[in-house]
């Protein structure tokens, strides 16, 4: 239990290929560029995957790593301030290891090119010294293998997308998909629930398997706390309408957002900033985590002049008013 409240996602996270859930044209392509780079006795070529968070870019970075059989080095883009930071981590780097950037778009534009040269010719450009005395100094990196995760990937500069050999899209899960996420979840968890309870979990969590096993906690508390101890589908329902989450999956802060946009700018448009300042929210978090989700589900356009609510979230929002 203890463990559990440390690290809560580690014991669920799939650790293997085989065992991660959905987007099945994106592992079958990284089973076949796995098989090759061992077969070949070589590094992978350098991966980059984006998408928006919790769809599973951490968990594939280490999957890569283990199926590999090689180490893996995380790191992330703005805790490398300092290109020395990066050259540190590359001149450690062991043959065929894995380094791993999440939020690769954050690292400075000093950072980056260091970056260059060492995954194309796995080589280091170290300046020593500093004035007219300055050289450079060129130092042979072992073999290795950028996995780079970003939820930006328009914020990437076309140099550093141009270095990776593979780029891959994360997509939103189906409900069916989350369904069977939530299931897996379960059985490590030891919690009972039905099929269809999974799925009413699955429908409701925004195409996120992160969601999906942060709802099926909670929902487990629910089950243990005055349930049967199973997760069935009534408690499900009940458990998710106490945490305000409706059965498209929207929670407190979508529905704010479509509402501000409705109410106070009549449907709009109207841009993200002065959105952010009425719904008290950051506009980084609105940009990177509701609005994609509110897009992909239809409920809002973004148009060159702003936000603007559609038909749907004007029926959605309907059966919230009183
Ligand atoms: N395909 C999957 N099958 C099963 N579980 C998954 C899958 N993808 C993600 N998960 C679960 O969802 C959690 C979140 O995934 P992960 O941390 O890899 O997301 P991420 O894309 O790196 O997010 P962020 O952008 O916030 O860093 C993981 O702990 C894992 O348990
Ligand atoms: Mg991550």
């Amino acid at each position: 239990m203890d463990q559990e409240l440390c690290r809560p996602d580690d014991s669920i996270r799939p650790r293997a290929l085989d065992d991660f859930i959905g987007q099945d044209d994106l592992r079958a392509n990284l089973r076949v560029f796995v098989a090759a780079a061992r077969e070949r006795g070589q590094a992978m070529d350098h991966t980059l995957l984006y998408g928006s968070p919790g769809l599973g870019k951490t968990t594939l970075a280490q999957i890569i790593a283990s199926e590999l059989g090689v180490n893996l080095v995380s790191t992330s883009g703005p805790v490398l301030e300092r290109s020395g930071d990066l050259a540190a981590i590359l001149t450690n780097l062991g043959r065929y290891d894995i380094l791993f950037i999440d939020e690769i778009h954050r690292m400075p534009p000093t950072v980056e090119e260091i970056l260059y040269p060492a995954m194309e010719d796995f080589k280091l450009d170290l300046v020593i010294g500093q004035g007219p005395g300055a050289r450079t100094v060129k130092i042979d990196l072992e073999p290795f293998t950028l996995v780079g995760a970003t939820t930006r990937i328009g914020l990437l500069t076309s140099p550093l997308r141009d270095r990776f050999g593979v780029i891959n899209r994360l997509e939103y899960y189906s409900p069916e998909e989350l369904a069977r996420i939530v299931t897996r979840a379960a059985r490590i968890l030891d919690v009972a629930i039905t099929e269809e309870g999974a799925l009413i979990i699955g429908r409701r969590s925004r195409g996120t398997p992160r969601i999906a096993n942060r709802l099926l906690r909670r929902v487990r508390d629910f089950a243990m706390v005055g349930g049967e101890g199973v997760v069935t589908v009534e408690l499900a329902e009940k458990a998710l309408a106490r945490m305000d989450v409706d059965e498209q999956g929207l929670d407190y802060m979508d529905r704010k957002i479509l509402s501000t946009i409705i109410n106070h700018y009549g449907g709009g448009p109207v841009g993200v900033k002065p959105l952010a300042v009425a719904c008290s929210e950051e506009v980084r978090t609105i940009e990177d985590i509701y609005e994609p989700y509110l897009i992909q589900c239809g409920f809002l356009k973004r148009t060159p002049r702003g936000r603007v609510a559609s038909a749907k979230a004007y029926a959605h929002m309907k059966l919230f008013e009183r």
